[in-house]
């Protein structure tokens, strides 16, 4: 199992597809993690190099004392970059990770070459909605009330009466209480209106029709921050499209790939004129 320590925190992470192709960098929801990328894997395009990981509290990855700042949590995509010698990167991120991946573009524009902002925000919900979810987690039965809240939240009606979310209903209530509240508050005190509107590198948004967390006008609206950036609506999928509507959500990123150039340009190349 890929483990890298970076003192503070032991993070999981997966290196898969071309060692030395472009590399696509995966960084996942609230959680969940490296798993929520499975399902469209096999539906990129050969010759990627896919790094994805589980952000500090989650799955493989160690889990400091609670509370988390997002500084820490883009260091630490910064770090394990770093430690694998990943540059010129696409960074696809995912709710919490489509906001380290505005942070860490801001920081570091040397690692990453284009983002991908999917189902986020340059601030998400409210400190006081995330304060009590903070306090949820931290009661006996916490979670499983947080879990059933987010599965209302995330998958579209028909993807929940089907029984199709109880998987990640299960994992949700599994999910240490810890590295749970020390996301949320990481989350809380994040508003990257400023920083995310300096940014000039090509960009897509993503955002599901029924994605009730971080909603398409939130989306549209951090995305419209960066001049020149795509925005995509997938209709009827809900906050994880990459769960619910992998073949949409693949397609989507495929198409930008192919936009950007991004399997013709080798890391430290300039990217080719369109
Ligand atoms: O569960 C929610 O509604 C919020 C989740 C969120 O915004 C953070 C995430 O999914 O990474």
């Amino acid at each position: 199992m890929p483990l890298v320590d970076l003192g503070d925190v032991t993070l999981h992470y997966l290196d898969e597809g071309a060692p030395s192709g472009p590399p696509l960098v995966l960084a996942h929801a609230l959680g969940t993690g490296t798993m929520l990328w499975d399902n469209i894997l096999p539906l990129l395009p050969p010759g990627l190099r896919v790094v994805r990981y589980d952000m500090r509290g989650h799955g493989r990855s160690s889990t400091p004392p609670a509370p988390y700042s997002m500084g820490a949590l883009i260091r630490d995509a910064e770090r394990l970059m770093d430690h694998l010698g990943l540059r010129d990167a696409m960074f696809v991120g995912l709710s919490i990770g489509g906001m380290v991946a505005q942070g860490l573009a801001v920081k570091r524009p040397d690692l990453i070459r284009a983002l991908v902002l999917s189902n986020t925000g340059a601030k998400i919900a409210t400190p006081e909605i995330w304060a009590e979810r903070i306090a949820t987690a931290r009661r006996p039965g916490g979670m499983e009330e947080l879990a059933r809240g987010s599965c209302e939240r995330w998958f579209p009606r028909a993807y929940v009466k089907a029984g199709h979310h109880q998987p990640w209903y299960e994992h949700l209530c599994a999910h240490d209480p810890e590295g749970f509240a020390g996301c949320a508050a990481a989350i809380s005190g994040t508003d990257f209106y400023t920083p995310t509107s300096g940014l000039r590198i090509p960009t897509l948004g993503i955002a599901g029709s029924e994605d009730g967390s971080t909603p398409p006008d939130l989306v549209r609206e951090t995305t419209d921050l960066i001049p020149g950036a795509q925005f995509r609506l997938l209709r009827g999928t809900g906050h994880v499209p990459p769960i619910d509507a992998p073949q949409d959500y693949a397609a989507c990123l495929g198409g930008f790939i192919d936009a950007t150039g991004h399997l013709r340009t080798a890391p430290g190349d300039s990217p080719p004129s369109r």
